[in-house]
């Protein structure tokens, strides 16, 4: 995995500083809970982080980034566009090769959406279009997930087999979740974004929900 190491990052829209100046480290091997209120950084920073680590990381944007156009397969597939020639790709779109149908028909099984295969992303209820993201990012194999509130649209315990599947799957991962109680139950590190700063920075063990709550 690419190092991240930020010193002294900051980011800004239209003149106004959003982000930093912050410090922040990734090492290889984390998982990492961005957590803070909403308008605090969070995915300002994941996006600064995969500007950073392009070619190395999965990542799930807040918006999805789906093709509402196409069916679930080929929304799944692009995770590995880069992998393959024009003429692969070209071919995918009209007629799909097995070992792509039989792996990710495998993949969908895992997120309970095996039968949504063929069914166009625009159809999808909000928490099968997060599974679709969270699909393409698995397809990708790349060793850093980056997500920005990943689950927010799954309940219960689907939320929790998704989480406990990605930080399985990628050995390193950085997600901004605004459920304090996943954040420490699956993640080993929390950082915690107020005002564009990092607040807190704390192994997830040494924590408490409470400790978390002081940024909202
Ligand atoms: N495209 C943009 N143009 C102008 N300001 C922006 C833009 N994107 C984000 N901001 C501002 O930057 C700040 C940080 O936003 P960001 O989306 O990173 O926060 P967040 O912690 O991810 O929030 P949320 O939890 O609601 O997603 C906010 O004040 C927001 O208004």
């Amino acid at each position: 995995m690419p190092e991240i190491r930020f010193d002294g990052l900051t980011a800004s829209f239209a003149g106004k500083q959003v982000v930093g100046p912050l410090s922040l480290h990734i090492r290889d091997g984390e998982h990492v809970a961005l957590v803070g209120k909403s308008g605090a950084g969070k995915s300002t920073l994941i996006r600064l982080m995969y500007q950073h680590a392009e070619q190395q990381a999965s990542l799930i944007p807040q918006d999805l980034g789906l093709v509402n156009a196409l069916p679930v397969f080929h929304n799944v597939f692009m995770g590995q566009l880069h992998e393959h020639s024009l003429w692969y790709n070209t071919w995918t779109l009209l007629r799909p090769f097995k070992t792509d149908r039989k792996a990710i028909a495998a993949l969908l099984g895992q997120l309970g959406m095996e039968e949504k295969q063929w069914t166009p992303a625009a159809s999808l209820s909000g928490g099968q279009r997060q599974r679709v993201a969270i699909g393409r990012a698995l397809y990708r194999q790349a060793p850093l997930l980056l997500a920005d509130e990943p689950i927010s649209a799954l309940d219960g315990l689907l939320a929790h087999q998704v989480m406990e599947h990605l930080v399985e799957q990628f050995p390193t991962s950085v997600v901004a979740l605004h459920d304090v109680d996943m954040a420490l139950k699956y993640c080993d590190r929390i950082v915690g974004i107020k005002d564009g700063l990092v607040a807190l920075d704390a192994p997830a063990a040494e924590l408490t929900p409470a400790d978390i709550m002081t940024l909202y």
